[in-house]
């Protein structure tokens, strides 16, 4: 049977539905400690503490931060998985541990390292099982079977052992196993890595599909920088087990004193351009013997048009771009302002 008519197309934009106001995910004061011996002593290991943070219905909010920052143990909080050892959680209304069997149909969790098929089934099979676990009726069933095997593309490999799948296929499975009950939160643990780039922006496309067809909320975790770019408007970081920010993307690196960059191409050759003393800008480099240069600066401080109105003073400019700073980058520079304590004004909104 065909998904028409039966479930609302997803439309190829990345047009968002706005935020409802209704709150899908809550924690306060969220802690979760592990006892791990050291030798013969054993000694507590804080991976999440005292994490209070809101999500609302339809954000796609990026969780990021270092290894062993405290990602996973979050996540696994919020399904249900691990017991908090303070603080208290509300995933999608329900207290997880204790509402984990009606939680389980309103969330989607998809660990990009560990696998929820069955690995000797063919996808169909495996699909087929978890809509009978979500006692999916047979008509919803099939629509969102099609529409998933359409927009996942997984025709060519429906019929293939899971076991026998590439990296790609693998994930495509993966997501579609984990939507296939149209969860309202869908919790996505690294889902593009070690995937290729056409891969990876597959995975991105259809998850911008998704959130704009059914206002899905999506928690993405990621050491992938352009998946927070293309798929998150709000930033978690955590460190050390402590929310380090929590705002825009743009504010992050605002937050973490990056620096964005003038790239000027100019008419002829020229000498290293000195600005600093017109405006706060560095430069960073030259190639060409001149023609292309690279200027720093701080958008705190001044802004992209004040820097190329300098440099326009002195030599003819033919072309330009901004580049934005390198998130990676912001990210690290972030840890090391907020390390011991986090620096609470980071945080700006929870
Ligand atoms: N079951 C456990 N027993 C003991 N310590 C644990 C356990 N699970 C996590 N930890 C510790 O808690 C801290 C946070 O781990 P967690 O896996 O949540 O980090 P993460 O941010 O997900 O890291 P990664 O990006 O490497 O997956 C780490 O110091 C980790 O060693």
């Amino acid at each position: 049977m065909s998904a028409e008519g039966l479930l609302p197309r997803a439309r190829g934009s990345a047009e968002v539905p706005a935020a409802t106001g209704e709150t899908v995910v809550e924690t306060v004061g969220l802690t979760r400690r592990f006892t791990v011996r050291d030798g013969v002593r054993r000694r507590q290991v804080s991976a999440v503490e005292d994490l209070t943070v809101r999500i609302g219905a339809g954000e796609a909010v990026g969780y990021i931060g270092a290894n062993g920052a405290g990602k996973s143990t979050t996540i696994k909080m919020l399904a249900g998985i691990l017991v908090p050892t303070a603080g208290t959680v509300c995933t999608c209304g329900l207290r997880p541990v204790k509402d984990r069997r009606r939680l389980a149909r309103q969330i989607g969790v998809v660990f990009g390292q560990r696998s929820q098929l069955w690995w000797d089934l063919p996808v169909w099979e495996s699909l087929r099982i978890l809509a009978a676990i979500h006692a999916l009726p047979a008509t919803r069933r099939r629509a969102r079977t099609d529409e998933l095997v359409e927009r996942l593309e997984m025709a060519e490999f429906w019929s293939v052992p899971v076991r026998q799948l590439s990296l790609g296929q693998r994930m495509r499975a993966e997501i579609a196993a984990a939507l296939l009950h149209s969860p309202r939160l869908v919790i996505l643990d690294e889902p593009t890595i070690g995937l290729d780039v056409l891969s990876k922006q597959r995975l991105r496309e259809f998850l911008v599909e998704e959130r704009a067809a059914y206002g899905t909320t999506l928690l993405l975790t990621t050491h992938d920088m352009g998946d927070v770019a293309r798929l998150c408007e709000r930033v978690l970081v955590i460190d050390h087990g402590r929310l380090a920010f929590d705002g825009a993307l743009a504010g992050l690196a605002g937050a973490a004193g990056a620096d964005r960059v003038l790239v000027v191409d100019l008419a002829e050759p020229a000498a290293d351009l000195e600005v600093a003393g017109v405006v706060a800008a560095r430069h960073l480099g030259s190639e060409g013997r001149g023609l292309r240069q690279r200027l720093a600066f701080d958008p705190e401080v001044t802004t992209a048009a004040r820097v190329l109105a300098a440099v326009s003073a002195l030599v003819e400019v033919v072309d330009f771009r901004v580049e934005e700073p390198d998130i990676e980058d912001v990210v690290r520079r972030l840890y090391a302002a907020t390390r011991h304590p986090p620096d609470a004004s980071a945080v700006e909104h929870s």
